[in-house]
């Protein structure tokens, strides 16, 4: 049977009050974090040590600096790609296509950078600039979103998504009612997701690696790492990025305000975290721990790795080699379901990779403060919920052949833990 779609579909993220809070609450707390990291108690409960003027957070830079980051990544999506994918069939049997070429904006990115650096470009000027950078960001976010709203009005019904039309205007705000909100060929969830907030991110890291360089002469162990594992965990998603077509951010949620501020504000000044804190509170970092770190992150690396692309190749091509010997179920959509492999160790052994790298990300800054483990809190929290939302999903998709999907693989995200 059907899920209920438009009016009918529950309410998701505590409805209008929910989705109210949090688009109240999720900014404040990109700005607490921005505040607390460079404070000396950094402290992530409790008020920041000092809260700064309106002024701190309007900057005319800023603002031309962010619209031009923006304008260049729009450009690379519209470079000429080595591919262009097909993403799931949708509602009206068609299938849109989508530019492979993440990674390839990601390397004339850092060149761009490196070449603007040689000729005197101040990368370490930018870690002062994060605080307007971030407003601007929220402030574009919010924009964004309404013009998305408004667009979707004159949208056909097929390209709605099936959360996001409840006929509340705040709670279909913020969830998004458009599925894949185009212009011409350029698709605003697809660029988003992947591109101005994802490379974003690495390139603040890589200012505050500068800008600790300049502060201390070189940069710590510590900062080295975090840059290492974060720009890896980019790096791949780019590399692998045909695999996002899949997921429910492209596939079922509509383009909101949610993952609008999710991939332009919120991934870029929440996930570089760790190296903020470290540019403002320096960790001894010895040999031994950072090659304990580095196995860790290589563990959760290679469970991540082995599992997105178990499922990927499996969903591409049930005959592959690598993936025909596995153990499936069978549904009654023709779906098959994997019961060996990574994903007959726990239902979302991905995700389980995914918490081991975050983990790692935030040890070579020590167990002095609470405050850069928030990534991992945070992302615990998103996987959690994330997992109970996909299994409400397969269960409607799958249902009798999920219940036995479920016994036989009772565990969701740790073994014999959850
Ligand atoms: N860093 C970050 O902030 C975030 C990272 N992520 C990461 O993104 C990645 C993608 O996650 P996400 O989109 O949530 O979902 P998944 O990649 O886990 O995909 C879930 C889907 O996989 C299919 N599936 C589930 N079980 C099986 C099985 N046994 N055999 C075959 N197919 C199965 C189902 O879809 P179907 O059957 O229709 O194919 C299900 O809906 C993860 O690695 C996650 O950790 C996610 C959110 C945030
Ligand atoms: C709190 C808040 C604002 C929530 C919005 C959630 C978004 C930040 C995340 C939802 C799913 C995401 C994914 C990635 C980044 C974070 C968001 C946008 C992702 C691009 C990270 C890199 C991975 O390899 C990935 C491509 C699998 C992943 C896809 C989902």
């Amino acid at each position: 049977m059907a899920p209920p779609q438009g009016p009918r579909a529950p309410l998701e993220f505590g409805g209008p009050m929910g989705a109210a809070a949090l688009m109240l609450l999720l900014p404040a707390t990109v700005f607490h974090l921005l505040l607390a990291a460079r404070s000396g108690p950094a402290r992530l409960l409790g008020p920041p040590a000092s809260l700064p003027g309106l002024g701190a957070l309007w900057s005319p830079r800023a603002l031309l600096l962010w619209l031009a980051w923006l304008g260049l990544q729009a450009a690379l999506y519209l470079l000429p790609a080595r591919k262009v994918a097909k993403g799931l069939e949708l509602k009206d049997k068609s299938r849109l296509r989508y530019p492979i070429n993440g990674f390839q904006a990601l390397v004339l990115t850092a060149l761009l950078v490196g070449l603007g650096m040689s000729a005197g470009l101040p990368l370490g000027a930018l870690p002062e600039m994060l605080l307007p950078l971030a407003f601007v960001a929220t402030l574009t976010a919010f924009i964004f979103s309404l013009f998305l709203y408004l667009k979707a009005q004159v949208a056909p019904v097929s390209a709605l998504a099936p959360g996001g039309n409840s006929g509340n205007p705040i709670y279909d705000f913020f969830l998004g009612r458009e599925l894949n909100p185009r212009i011409c060929s350029f698709d605003f969830k697809y660029f988003c997701e992947l591109r101005p907030g994802l490379i974003g991110w690495v390139l603040i890291n890589l200012a505050l690696l500068v800008k600790e360089a300049e502060l201390r002469g070189s940069p710590s162990l510590a900062m080295w790492l975090v840059n290492g594992f974060q720009l890896l965990y980019v790096g791949d998603a780019l590399w692998h990025e045909e695999a996002v077509l899949t997921t429910m951010d492209i596939t079922h949620d509509g383009f909101g305000f949610m993952l609008a501020f999710g991939d332009i504000a919120w991934v870029p000044f929440t996930y570089s975290l760790q190296a903020q804190f470290l540019l403002h509170h320096p960790q001894p970092l010895g040999l031994p721990m950072a090659a304990i770190i580095c196995l860790i992150n290589a563990i959760g690396y290679y469970i991540f790795r082995g599992a997105n692309s178990q499922k990927n190749t499996f969903r591409k091509n049930p005959s592959d080699p690598r993936v025909a010997g596995l153990e499936t179920i069978s549904t009654a959509t023709g779906r098959q379901l994997l019961v060996s492999g990574w994903w007959g160790m726990v239902r979302h052994p991905n995700y389980l990779g995914d918490l081991i790298m975050a983990l790692a990300w935030s040890l070579p800054c020590g167990v002095s403060h609470l405050l850069p483990y928030f990534y991992l809190l945070y992302f615990t929290a998103l996987l959690v919920h994330r997992e109970a939302r996909d299994e409400r999903q397969c269960l409607q998709k799958y249902g009798l052949a999920w219940h036995e999907y479920c016994r036989r693989v009772p565990y969701r995200i740790m073994p014999y833990i959850y």
